[in-house]
């Protein structure tokens, strides 16, 4: 296995499809897509043209924030040893012209990479308290609101962190690949995107 990992763009777009079919198939159409920012942002946006049905709305999508840094605490037993720092978070003004919250519904996160899991694990437990809290505002807690995952690749190593199922409300997780904890090279950050095809193209990953 080569050091790095290249990936095509013509890759990631069949990752996606395949990620909205199992998508369809097992949990349904979503009402909104977060995409976790940077590197959710493209798969967010291609996974919605295989998610949509011809002739309705698009599904909104929401971006969030979240970038992973060394931890230079002390570090405590329940440390990651990284932490998660929230540059963005949802728009629940610009939500609320498509519906009133997300308690009860069917929620898609991407994002390309599983690595540690820590992101998705911060993204899936602030959500479910964002949900949970509003949910007992308005006394609407026995309204189902499902968590999902698409990644593009799933790093398969040990996982700083495991995500809560039950926060999941029934929502699933969806890998378009899983990958052997190699540096994988996603073509958004190539500076010579044809030479990187290339090297997509021999590895197979096209
Ligand atoms: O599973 P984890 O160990 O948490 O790692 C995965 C996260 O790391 C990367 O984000 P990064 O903070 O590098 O920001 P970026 O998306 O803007 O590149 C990537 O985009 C994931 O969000």
């Amino acid at each position: 296995m080569a050091d790095k990992m290249y990936i095509s763009y013509n890759n990631v777009h069949k990752l996606c499809k395949a990620g909205a079919e199992a998508f369809l198939e097992q949990v349904g159409k979503p009402d909104v897509i977060i995409a976790i920012g940077g590197g959710g942002f493209i798969p967010a946006r291609i996974i919605r043209t295989f998610l949509r049905s011809p002739g309705e709305k698009n599904i909104p999508i929401q971006a969030i924030g979240l970038s992973l840094y060394e931890d230079m605490g002390t570090g405590t037993d329940d440390k990651i040893g990284k932490e998660v720092i929230r540059t963005q978070w949802l728009d629940f003004g610009a939500l609320s012209q498509h519906f009133d919250s997300l308690i009860g519904k069917n929620i898609l996160i991407v994002d390309e990479v599983d690595d540690t899991r820590t992101t998705l694990h911060y993204a899936v437990s602030e959500l479910y308290k964002d949900v949970k809290e509003i949910a007992e505002k308005l006394g609407r807690t026995s309204e189902k609101t499902r968590l999902s995952i698409f990644v593009l690749h799933n790093k398969l190593k040990e996982k700083r962190a495991q995500i809560d199922e039950d926060k999941m409300g029934g929502g699933k997780y969806f890998v378009g690949k899983d990958v052997p904890d190699v540096w994988i090279a996603y073509p958004w950050e190539s500076d010579d995107i044809d030479t990187h095809t290339q090297h997509a193209v021999e590895q197979g990953n096209i």
